[in-house]
């Protein structure tokens, strides 16, 4: 597998407390990769180490097979958008251009100037005064007309109307399918996730908690309705991943790559957001250490 991202006990921390633990992962190439977690979950913290905006307090990590941003020539193959979608008030639109030209070896005019036109914006209004949806497309324009072989978005959809999500995630889609781009993408709203992404990372406290790609873990992940079973003892190769338990019925969501044979279980498959959302609720390690058949994915 040809991956962008390859992290091995990687690690950040401010003061004691780590933003980021023990990261193991490889992003594969030529995906859209989702990344979700709970706030504070290490998301953004793991986008600016990839960006080289950060660096390691343990581990490493590397990004299209280099150090991120070691060189002048590997800070050209990415592109980076902060969550904040930073862009300089006092600079025009046109500004912002002609600065992405002179900073980019690989710019494209064209792209730069199409894309601008079909959204409207107007070239010599200040970026200080663009709605911050405007802003994030014009930061989104920016880091796209590089020809960046790695896009690396933190939460750029946060500030867009629905109906700019929807026009921002068919553009992103477009792009990837015309420039053959990969992109790491970082979002709270699953739906998204669901329509774009074809990996998925879940981070939470933290850790790497999950990651494979969607179909795959789909697949791999059910929802079982049976008997009441607390205390009894389920098949080794399932991975509980949540339970309830109430009156005489258990439900669980289980992960497990073969069939779950037993016709004591009604099993109906998982959503994205369902999957998601019990890997976020799970408890920290410390609280699962006594759980058996739970992984910790990296
Ligand atoms: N500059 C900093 N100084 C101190 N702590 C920080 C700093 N930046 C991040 N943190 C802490 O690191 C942890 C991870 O933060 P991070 O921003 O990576 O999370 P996130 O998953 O992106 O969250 P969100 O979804 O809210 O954007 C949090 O506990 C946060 O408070």
């Amino acid at each position: 597998m040809t991956t962008v991202i390859e992290a091995s006990g990687l690690g950040k921390r401010y003061g004691r407390r780590w933003a980021l633990a023990d990261c193991t992962l490889a992003v594969p190439a030529g995906r859209v990769t989702g990344l979700v977690g709970p706030n504070g979950a290490g998301k953004t913290t793991l986008l600016q180490l990839a960006a080289g905006l950060l660096e390691p307090d343990s581990g490493s990590i590397s990004v299209l097979g280099e150090r991120p941003a070691g060189t002048p020539e590997q800070l050209g193959r990415f592109g980076f958008l902060a969550q904040d979608a930073p862009v300089y008030a006092g600079l025009s639109v046109a500004g912002h251009l002609r600065m992405g030209a002179w900073l980019n070896q690989g710019w494209d005019t064209e792209f730069a100037k199409r894309r601008i036109s079909d959204l409207g914006l107007n070239l010599r209004q200040r970026a200080g005064s663009l709605s911050g949806g405007q802003r994030a497309q014009l930061a989104l324009t920016l880091a796209v007309a590089k020809r960046p072989e790695l896009l690396l978005l933190d939460e750029p959809v946060a500030s867009l109307d629905p109906l700019a999500r929807r026009e921002f995630l068919r553009d992103l889609m477009e792009t990837v399918a015309e420039q053959q781009v990969s992109v790491v993408l970082s979002s709270h709203l699953i739906a998204d996730i669901e329509r774009v992404c074809d990996y998925l990372v879940v981070l939470t406290a933290s850790r790497v908690r999950l990651a494979g790609e969607t179909e795959e873990l789909l697949a791999t992940h059910h929802r079982l309705s049976g008997p009441r079973c607390d205390h009894c003892t389920l098949p080794v190769s399932w991975d509980v991943i949540e339970e309830s338990h109430a009156g005489k019925q258990s439900t669980l969501l289980v992960r497990t790559s073969g069939p779950v044979l037993d016709p004591a279980w009604t099993v109906r498959p998982v959503s994205l957001e369902d999957m998601v959302l019990a890997y976020m609720s799970q408890p920290g390690d410390a609280a699962r250490a006594d759980r058996p058949g739970l992984e910790i994915a990296s």
